[in-house]
């Protein structure tokens, strides 16, 4: 049976609670530009700042009151007229204004103030009625509701609500609420205060136990229809609900929630983008929704799932929220259907037993390795697929070097199947090493090339070494690619060597570079 689904209202305050984390302070263009893209993505009510707090606030809700296109602006004040005088002057340049009064009603914070019950009651009606003569949108906030008297809470909302509030927002001010109470405390007050049911009710959770989502979504059950959220959860202590969450839970979840919003999913990580480096606040890797590992896949029973069918690990589509698709980055617990759909991406067909190849290595380099980028894997391929006949080929390399006097490299070498070792010293640990590999393999090859290049980046980056080999006119190149640029070099030394011997034995019989004198590298 589908039910009808009721509109939430998404008011987005990383502006205004958002830039109250510290360390968060925008510019102004900064949050002109983050206004004008919540306005772009459809957010309902924009709370763009605190106009008393000082001459940039009211500067920065003034123009984005003049900018907004759809939205309507929102400032914050405290129960305090000139407050309330400032926030008007600040949002009534916009086509949609509303001021945004609160004051804190609980035991804790009423000693704020230091005002008793009914000081408290005569000032709400007192300011609220002021908000409302200059302003027909009057959004009202007793702060910290979630651990205010029941009693209390009633009489303060009513008087509110008389005094022309349009919106009654029950902010969990501290993050001290659970599901159950959020959903039971916003029922119950629409089904008791007078006039209830002719206000919106909103809610304003903070994450401090990490419940914020789940107790926005559960006012929602309980009737609240305005949700506030900032973008990437940013806002006081451990943030506020997050925007991203609250919509994506609608949509994802719209079979047991049924209620919609107006917000275009598909900016959402744009915005994210932004507001994490105009903010400075870095999002972490696992976020829900605009983490970077939010639709990342790096195991390989769950990479073999996704390329079978992305919906076995994934309950929403990257493109609904703006990423430009699932991403399955290879590591040590991938597997072989990652890999294979990894050299297709990159143009690279292998065979079974290729991959079976490449894969061996794979997995040797991601144990020694945090990320394997495709530059990686394509390095591994060339390293892989070259299938020489090996007659050389490395077992052991131990290498000392440092200040303290030349390079010593002990080399443990099959040559021609037999297992040979010799250690010798060099200018430096990839001279000691090609040394070795001489005494091992004598030969006159001259070296015409040795070059090395990091392809990918960090201490851990993997080395390219190419070496190229010359030897009566035949050429022959090697390649090698490992995190330790001194096992790069000799592998690629020994593959070029290799491939000499058979290009030498292509050339004519009995021609083996092993009877060829060693001559001095050039
Ligand atoms: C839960 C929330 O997010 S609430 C919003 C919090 N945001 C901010 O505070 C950011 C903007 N704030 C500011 O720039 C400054 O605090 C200002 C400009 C508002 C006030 O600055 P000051 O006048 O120097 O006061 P200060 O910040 O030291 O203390 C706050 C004053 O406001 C009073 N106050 C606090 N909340 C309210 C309220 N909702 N209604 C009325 N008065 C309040 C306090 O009692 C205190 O006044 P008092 O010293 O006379 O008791
Ligand atoms: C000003 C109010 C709504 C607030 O941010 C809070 O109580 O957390
Ligand atoms: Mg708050």
């Amino acid at each position: 049976m589908s039910t009808e689904k009721d509109r939430v209202v998404i008011f987005d305050t990383t502006l205004r609670d958002g830039e109250q984390s510290p360390g968060a302070t925008m510019t102004h263009d900064e949050k002109l530009e983050i206004a004008e893209l919540l306005d772009d993505m459809g957010v309902d009510i924009i709370e763009a700042g605190f106009p008393i707090a000082s001459e940039g606030d009211f500067r920065a809700v003034s123009e984005i009151a003049q900018r907004s296109k759809q939205a309507v602006i929102c400032g914050l004040a405290r129960a305090q007229l000139p407050d309330i005088d400032r926030c008007w002057e600040a949002v009534k340049q916009s086509e949609r204004p509303r001021i945004h009064t609160f004051i804190g009603t609980s035991p804790l914070h009423r000693a704020i103030p230091n005002l008793t019950m009914d000081e408290m009651a005569e000032r709400i009606h007192e300011t609220v009625t002021h908000a409302r003569n200059l302003c027909d949108n009057v959004q009202w906030s007793p702060m910290d509701a979630t651990r205010t008297e029941w009693d209390y809470l009633c009489r303060v909302v009513e008087i509110a609500i008389k005094a022309g509030a349009t919106t009654i927002n029950i902010p969990d001010t501290v993050g001290y609420t659970a599901p159950v109470e959020s959903a039971d405390l916003i029922r119950k007050l629409i089904e008791t205060v007078p006039g209830g049911d002719e206000v919106v009710f909103a809610t304003h959770c903070h994450n401090d136990l990490g419940m914020a989502t789940a107790n926005a979504l559960a006012a929602v059950a309980g009737g609240a229809r305005q949700i506030e959220c900032t973008i990437n959860g940013l806002g006081e202590r451990a943030g506020n609900t997050a925007l991203e969450e609250v919509v994506m839970a609608l949509k994802v979840r719209g079979d047991i929630m049924p209620y919609y919003t107006e917000i275009d999913t598909k900016k959402i990580m744009h915005i994210s983008r932004r507001v994490s480096t105009v903010s400075g606040f870095p999002v972490q890797f696992n976020k829900a929704i605009v983490g970077k590992n939010a639709f990342a896949h790096e195991s390989g029973i769950h990479q073999d799932g996704m390329l079978k069918n992305a919906e076995t690990f994934e309950i929403m589509r990257p493109e609904d929220v703006g990423i430009a698709g699932t991403s399955l980055p290879l590591g040590k617990h991938s597997g072989r259907a990652a890999l294979r759909a990894k050299l297709k991406d990159l143009g690279v067909e292998v065979g079974d037993n290729q991959l079976k190849d490449i894969f061996v290595r794979f997995k040797d380099l991601a144990d020694r390795k945090k990320e394997v980028f495709d530059d990686d894997i394509l390095a591994l391929v060339t390293a892989t697929t070259d299938g020489d006949s090996n007659r050389l080929e490395l077992v052991n390399l131990r290498v000392v070097c440092g200040t303290g006097g030349p390079a010593e490299a002990q080399l443990e070498m099959e040559v021609d199947g037999q297992d040979q070792s010799a250690t010798c010293h060099g200018d430096g640990p990839v001279d000691a090493c090609f040394k070795a590999v001489r005494e091992l393999h004598p030969n006159k090859a001259r070296l015409q090339l040795y070059q090395v290049h990091a392809v990918t980046e960090g201490t851990d980056a993997q080395a390219t070494v190419s070496v190229r080999l010359e030897e009566d006119g035949i050429i022959a190149t090697g390649q090698s690619a490992d995190t330790d640029t001194v096992v790069a070099s000799v592998r690629a030394y020994i593959q070029a060597l290799n491939r000499l011997m058979v290009r030498r034995s292509k050339m004519g019989p009995g021609a083996d570079t092993r009877e060829i004198s060693y001559k001095e590298m050039g």
